[in-house]
This record gives C-alpha cells, sequence and structure tokens, in this order.
C-alpha cells in the first residue's frame, strides 16, 4: 500500500489522492492501479509523455514536426501536451497542426472546425490538405460510387499519403499522430486475428516510416463511413477482459511490443511510384492503384490486398512488375512503413 493511501486510511476520512494526499481520487490508474486526482493525474501523464520523448530521443532541437490534427480528442490532446512540454522543458521544436480533409460531409468538416479552435488556442499554424485537390475524390463522391463496403481502404491509403504530401508541404521533419492505449490494444488483437504478422510487428513501434519520406511518431467520433464491425467486437471483448483485469490493455499492448518478426524474413525493395514518386515497392503506389479504379469507374480494381498485385501488373504489363507478388506476400513482408489509422 502507498504511504499516502495508509495516512488518509488511518485517519480515518474519506480516500484522498494517494500522490498529493490533499483531493479526492477521481480515477484509478490501470497502470498502476493508483487512486488519484484530476491535477495529479495531467501531472503524471504529462511527465510521462516527456519521458518517452526524452528516453527514445524523439526529436532534436529546431526540428519542424506536424501533429497530425483530426480534431478528435486523442489528437487534440495530444497537440495541448506537445505545445506545452515544448514551452516548459523547451524542446526547441516548430509545430505545426496538419489535417487531412477527407471530404465527408457532417463529420471531418464539423472536426475541422475543432482544429481551427486548436489554431487559435495553442497558437498552432495549421496546414489543411483535402482528398478532393489532392485526387480529384472526396470521399463522399467515392462512397458514391461504391457504397460502404471497403470505403476504408480508399480513405487509410489516402490518408497516409496525404499526411505525408502535407508534410513536404509544411517542409517537416516528422509527423506525430495521436493513439490512445485502447485503439493500439484493439490493433494488437485485429493483427493477430487477421493473422497479419508485418502489422503485428510494426503496429506498437513508437517511431515508424523511417524508410519513407518522414518518420511518423504514434502517440495513439467515429467516423460515418466506418461501420467496422470486427474492430468493434474486439474493442468489446477487450473491454470485458479489462473489467475481469485493469492492466489487460496494457498487457495486450506489451505482447504486440515484445512480438518480433525473424530476423530472416525478407523485406521488400523499397522504391518509388512511377507515376507520382511517393515510396511503393511495387511500380504504383496502392493509392494510385486505387485512383486509376476510381478514375476508369472500376473502384474494385485495387481492393483487396490479395488481388492489389495483379492490379498492379494489370495496369502496366505484368512482367514489367519490379517485384512480381501480391500486394499481400510484399505486405506480409514489410516491416516498417505506416500504421492503418
Ligand atoms: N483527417 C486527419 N487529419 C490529420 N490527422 C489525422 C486525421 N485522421 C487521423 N489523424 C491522425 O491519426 C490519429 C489516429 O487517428 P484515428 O482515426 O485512429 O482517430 P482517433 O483514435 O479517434 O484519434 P482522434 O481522437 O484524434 O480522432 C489521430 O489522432 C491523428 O493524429
Amino acid at each position: 500500500m502507498e504511504a499516502g493511501e495508509a495516512k488518509s486510511k488511518k485517519a480515518g476520512g474519506p480516500r484522498l489522492c494517494c500522490i498529493c494526499n490533499l483531493r479526492r481520487p477521481v480515477l484509478k490508474r490501470p497502470k498502476t492501479l493508483q487512486q488519484i486526482c484530476r491535477e495529479c493525474f495531467y501531472e503524471v501523464f504529462e511527465e510521462e509523455i516527456h519521458q518517452v520523448i526524452v528516453k527514445n530521443h524523439l526529436f532534436k532541437s529546431g526540428e519542424r514536426v506536424a501533429i497530425g490534427a483530426s480534431g478528435g480528442k486523442d489528437s487534440t490532446v495530444l497537440a495541448y501536451v506537445l505545445s506545452e512540454l515544448n514551452k516548459r522543458h523547451s524542446y526547441g521544436l516548430d509545430l505545426f497542426l496538419l489535417s487531412i480533409d477527407e471530404g465527408i460531409t457532417g463529420y471531418r468538416d464539423d472536426s475541422l472546425e475543432t482544429v481551427k479552435r486548436n489554431e487559435v488556442q495553442y497558437g498552432l499554424p495549421l496546414q489543411i490538405v483535402s482528398y478532393k485537390d489532392l485526387y480529384g475524390w472526396t470521399m463522399d463522391d467515392i462512397v458514391k460510387m461504391i457504397g460502404l463496403k471497403n470505403n476504408c481502404t480508399f480513405c487509410g491509403v489516402f490518408r497516409r499519403q496525404a499526411l505525408d504530401r502535407g508534410a513536404a508541404l509544411l517542409k517537416v521533419d516528422k509527423i506525430v499522430t495521436g493513439h490512445n492505449a485502447d485503439d493500439i490494444a484493439e490493433t494488437v488483437l485485429l493483427n493477430i486475428l487477421r493473422g497479419d504478422i508485418a502489422r503485428l510487428s510494426r503496429c506498437t513501434s513508437i517511431t515508424t516510416g523511417e524508410d519513407g519520406p518522414i518518420p511518423r511518431y504514434y502517440f495513439s467520433t467515429e467516423c460515418i463511413y466506418s461501420p467496422n464491425a470486427y474492430r468493434g467486437f474486439a474493442r468489446e471483448f477487450i473491454k470485458d477482459l479489462e473489467r475481469l483485469r485493469p492492466k489487460a490493455i496494457l498487457d495486450i499492448i506489451k505482447s504486440g511490443e515484445d512480438f518480433r518478426i525473424a530476423t530472416t524474413t525478407k523485406m521488400p525493395e523499397q522504391g518509388t511510384c512511377e507515376r507520382c514518386g511517393y515510396i511503393s515497392s511495387q511500380k504504383w503506389c496502392k493509392a494510385c492503384v486505387l485512383l486509376e479504379g476510381l478514375n476508369r469507374g472500376l473502384p474494385k480494381m485495387g481492393i483487396g490486398r490479395s488481388r492489389a498485385g495483379d492490379v498492379n501488373g494489370d495496369l502496366h504489363n505484368k512482367n514489367e512488375s519490379k517485384s512480381g507478388p501480391t500486394v499481400k506476400s510484399i505486405e506480409s513482408r514489410k516491416q516498417c512503413g505506416s500504421l492503418d489509422f
């Protein structure tokens, strides 16, 4: 039992925060099982993030860093904490907010309003990059064409690339994105359930994309186009486990972190897309393949990992394909790269 806890119990009064021993606790941290008050929670939370940044040498003074800002809770907390720590500990970072407007009416347009408020509140310059400008399609247009099924494939692929393109516009050295522990645990579980060893091995990495144009850091309102039932079940399952054992979520993440891919695993040759110049291990990057399908009125062409390699082949001459195998085999050999949002 912590000293503070013992003291507050001995006094026979109400239970007090076991850090400050002054205020009433408002939560029990699954990580430490400590009951702590709001003020102490903010303090330890921010200090832990600072320690992670320092221990992992995440930033260098003078770097330009884009915060992926969706207007949701995770990236809003991220923007606040990073701008605070940057001032408090004099990291010397030039911070920017980078928002991708997927063109989802009633969803992203609302959350972009939050980002615009953050721009003012935290005094961080905001860059908005839209799918419409980059690809000529909004997600509303894409869903009209392909329906709800598979639309997340387009959105995920386009967003990853849009973040990199926005980062290039801002001339930043790094991108940071926000992910909470529940999301990461769900992703670990989903990768196990799908047998996706490559993603499992990288989904808990604090840094990804060192082989790409810009390294990303993952610190972890549902989309209206994302029914995502499978993730929903995984979420419920994890929440049930957490009720039985509060540390379950952290244990799942730890399992993901400790997982190591065999060093003998063959890695794909990293090249650039012949069409747009983006990193790709195929002749065309996945975004260009998907876009070609949309523009030809054949949106299903680029869907499905097992067929995408064929699509890449179909769009050119199969014999010309750089590495030949399907995207499934390529992706399952991929160790680094970006996490699926
Ligand atoms: N449209 C976007 N523009 C910029 N960054 C984004 C966008 N969508 C997602 N991100 C980045 O990826 C992170 C994870 O996105 P995800 O869609 O999983 O949202 P989330 O977990 O609900 O986070 P948030 O609460 O910030 O929306 C976000 O915190 C943000 O940093």
